[in-house]
């Protein structure tokens, strides 16, 4: 069973619910609307992942802080990839709003991708202390753990950092929020990799992750949060869906699915 979080009243979030059915993309149909966006768009990465990184600090916020940052800690676990830049944005934006946060990276600097790596020299300049898996036991109690550690872009069963991470995150007591799907769960089938996070909760980006539906994983995903960042309906109805969607975040740009 998914963790419990110690301080959380889940009727008092603000966040609009939607239970009626939405689409689920495959890791392919995922990299088919990224490139549209860029391609077609003209929506650069790195905005996507502003929008990704500034709704996982306020569902942090709203749901594990209490609606306040101010004097709380968390813990960022980061990987090399896309996942890990949209926690690296959301590391930055929780530190502003005054939290403690402890941003902990599973590869080396030199291994990132060049827009996270962009993300990671961003935080490098603020008064956000860096660990690598090694001095992460160092880190002491805080009130929720982010995990960007893997995406969409998993390729088989967690290994070398990312799975010493995964299993750190899973060892201790606080919740867990993970980034657009729980780290060690395939996107696309729902496969539940040794080791995989064990969320309380998960904030997918734009649309629903199919993996995120399989039965087996949904007891890694617990309650389930849907971001906007930024993909224009229309795109759907011309790519990869061929369906009017409409407007999915005319009431919030986070939306609770589950
Ligand atoms: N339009 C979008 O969908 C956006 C996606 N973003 C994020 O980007 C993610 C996809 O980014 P990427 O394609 O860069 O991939 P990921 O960040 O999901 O993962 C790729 C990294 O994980 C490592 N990795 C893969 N399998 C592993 C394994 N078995 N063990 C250890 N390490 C492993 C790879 O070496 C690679 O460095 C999405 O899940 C989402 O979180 C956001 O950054 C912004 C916009
Ligand atoms: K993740």
């Amino acid at each position: 069973m998914p963790k419990k979080s110690r301080e959380y009243d889940s009727q008092k979030i603000m966040i609009p619910f939607r239970q009626e059915g939405l689409p689920t993309l495959t890791e392919e149909d995922m990299r088919e609307v990224d490139r549209s966006m860029i391609e077609e768009y003209g929506i650069e990465l790195i905005q996507m992942m502003e929008n990704a990184g500034r709704n996982l600090a306020r569902l942090l916020r709203e749901r594990f802080l209490k609606g306040d940052p101010r004097g709380r800690r968390v813990a960022v676990l980061a990987g090399p990839g896309g996942n890990g830049g949209g926690a690296i944005v959301s590391a930055r934006h929780l530190h502003n709003w005054g939290a403690s946060v402890d941003l902990i990276i599973s590869r080396p600097e030199e291994d990132f991708k060049p827009v996270s790596r962009k993300q990671l020299d961003i935080v490098r300049r603020m008064e956000v202390p860096l660990h690598r898996p090694e001095t992460a036991g160092r880190i002491g109690e805080v009130s929720a753990i982010i995990d960007g550690l893997i995406g969409y872009g998993l390729k088989g069963a967690p290994k070398d950092e990312a799975a010493d991470l995964i299993r750190w995150a899973n060892g201790r007591d606080e919740p867990i929020c993970s980034l657009d799907i729980p780290s060690g769960i395939g996107s696309t089938e729902g496969a539940v990799y040794d080791p995989t996070v064990r969320a309380s909760v998960t904030m997918t980006l734009a649309m629903p992750k199919r993996g995120l539906f399989d039965p087996e994983a949904g007891a890694f995903v617990g309650e389930l949060y849907l971001a906007d960042i930024g993909v224009p309906p229309e795109l759907y109805e011309s790519m990869c869906l061929k369906i009017d969607v409409g407007p999915i975040f005319a009431e919030d740009e986070l939306i609770r699915l589950r």
